[in-house]
């Protein structure tokens, strides 16, 4: 599903009137019409007694008269008070339009001086129609105030247009204070800010309406953000043949662990074989191999020879580990993953990432420590590989601060899979995958119970098991990332502590709801 920035929405709006010359009053109507009708559905389903609009002097204020209009219209059941945070005679030309035509209704409108002037009843539904896509810098006074007191009105329902009012919609930051919405109808197309942190704590339940902008201007515009959903997801499940083995189902090379943090492979391989990968293949020295057996027999561990008590892997033998890699035929490698770093192991993932890169898979954890102490020498020399960077490492890759990837977290994205030329996945709430070309996919699964230690690596495995698999690099670390997300979402059900170990294993269940099709996005209403 393409999602909208602000200004593309706007361009959009802009060329359809001008190219068709469809008046914007026409949208607007269409807009409030949604509404409308959306409000009716929720006064009835939670048998609510009247409806409270709160509009701003723009075009969604404009949104929110035409709804009071069109909902007097089809039904008498429910008193409407609209409340303009505007002085009329400064609305702009379709928001002034419709306040007349609203003037001849029976709708109470009342002009608001104060927070005072408005009152919200218990079983109201406030319909929140202040600000929208215009939104250009932090809430304050008196729109504040009526945000605040729509956030504590008790035992009511709130339905915002288009955006919650204070969430910027190209980003999903909250600009200063915005209303916390049960419902929001987001016109025309889904805007990108509503599918992101913090935003998607603001919004309820997701619809989005159609107000008559034609698919075919929606495909002129080159539109780069997309959400993934279910209907992605079923195309880049991979499949196995009946006739496969364990070679062809695809193997796994891993290079992960030290002495102090080998469990991190452990469940880097796990991933791999638990999203069906056929074979993993981790070289190791022998006293790390007999540990790992016990834990994960499945996995094959040549050995290695190291002479250092710290790392199991030197320079010297990356050369050859590369090649054992392509003689027993890997199809995907995860590098990284409990590495630690160190001049030589920075040494060792310079040359076993450039041994290997005919193979290419999954650059994690330490590894990405690694590149970014070297991070011109890297520029532009990651294709065929996939990063997983959590904030911190994304950071340290752009030579930037993880507030401010966090703050920018599509700019950031983007930033790694065009300087690296690589895809890049940026973990975290709502994980962003980009690729070179600049588009960015939006995640919906997962949440905060899969912040628990050794995630990222059964993330890297499940990444690299789908990759050995289909041999597609976007698609496999779109398909890994919501089915990790998934897997955690289907935990998280029954109990909030979960363990990476339990992720693993709930990634075959995940396939299956999907491939059923029974995943639907929880914060969606429709698909
Ligand atoms: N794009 C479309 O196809 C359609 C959009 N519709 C609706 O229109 C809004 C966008 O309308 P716009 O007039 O551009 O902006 P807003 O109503 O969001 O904002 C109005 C106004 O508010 C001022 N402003 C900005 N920030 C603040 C602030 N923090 N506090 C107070 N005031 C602020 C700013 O000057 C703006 O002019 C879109 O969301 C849809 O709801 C249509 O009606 C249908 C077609
Ligand atoms: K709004």
């Amino acid at each position: 599903m393409h999602l909208v920035t602000s200004d593309a929405m706007q361009k959009i709006e802009q060329h359809l009137c001008q190219q068709y010359g469809i008046d914007t009053l026409l949208l607007m109507e269409n807009a409030g019409k949604n509404v409308a009708n959306e409000a009716l559905s929720i006064l009835k389903e939670k048998n609510l007694k009247q409806v409270i609009i709160l509009c701003g002097g723009g075009n969604n204020g404009g949104d929110g008269l035409v709804a009071a209009r069109q909902l007097l219209s089809v039904s008498s059941a429910y008193p409407v008070t609209v409340y303009l945070l505007a002085n009329p005679e400064k609305l702009k030309k379709d928001p002034l339009y419709n306040y007349r035509v609203l003037k001849n209704t029976s709708a109470r409108i009342i002009e608001v001086a104060s927070v005072k002037d408005i009152e919200i009843y218990p079983q109201s539904l406030v319909i929140d129609a202040l600000l929208g896509t215009g939104l250009s810098k932090p809430v304050t006074g008196l729109y504040r105030e009526t945000v605040e007191k729509i956030n504590s009105a008790r035992d009511v329902f709130v339905l915002s247009v288009d955006v919650p009012s204070g969430i910027n919609a190209t980003s999903g930051a909250v600009m200063g204070s915005s209303v916390k919405a049960d419902y929001t109808v987001t016109l025309g197309l889904p805007k990108r800010g509503l599918f992101v942190f913090p935003a998607r704590e603001y919004t309820g339940k997701i619809k989005v309406a159609d107000i008559g902008i034609p698919i075919i201007l929606q495909e002129a515009f080159p539109i780069k953000d997309i959400l993934i959903t279910p209907h992605l997801i079923i195309e880049y499940l991979p499949e196995r043949n009946p006739d496969v083995h364990k070679i062809s189902a695809g193997v796994v090379g891993v290079i992960a662990g030290s002495p102090s943090m080998l469990g991190a492979g452990i469940l880097a391989s796990l991933g791999a074989y638990c999203a069906g990968a056929g074979m993993v293949v981790w070289p190791l020295p022998f006293s790390a191999a007999s540990l790992v057996k016990i834990h994960l027999p499945e996995v094959v561990t040549p050995l290695v020879e190291s002479t250092q008590a710290q790392r199991y892997y030197m320079p010297s033998v990356a050369e050859f580990l590369g090649k054992n890699f392509a003689e027993r035929k890997c199809r995907s490698l995860i590098i990284g993953p409990g590495l630690g770093v160190s001049p030589a192991t920075s040494f060792f993932v310079e040359k076993i990432v450039q041994a290997s890169s005919h193979i290419g898979g999954v650059i994690d954890a330490d590894a990405l420590n690694c590149i970014a102490g070297e991070r011109q020498l890297w520029k532009g020399r990651l294709s065929g590989w996939i990063i997983t960077p959590h904030h911190g490492e994304a950071a340290r890759l752009l030579g930037s601060s993880p507030k401010e990837v966090a703050e920018n977290r599509f700019e950031a994205v983007k930033q790694l899979a065009d300087y690296f030329q690589c895809i890049a996945v940026l973990k975290g709430p709502a994980t962003l995958i980009a690729d070179p070309s600049g588009n960015i996919f939006v995640n919906p699964t997962g949440g905060p119970e899969l912040a628990t230690a050794g995630s990222g690596d059964v993330l890297s495995g499940v990444i690299a098991g789908i990759l050995a698999q289909t041999g597609k690099h976007l698609e496999s670390a779109i398909c890994g990332v919501f089915l990790h997300g998934l897997a955690g979402d289907m935990l998280a059900r029954n109990k909030k502590e979960i363990t990476a170990k339990e992720i693993a294993y709930q990634i075959p269940a995940a396939k299956k709801v999907v491939r059923d099709g029974q995943y639907r996005i929880p914060f969606m209403d429709g698909d």
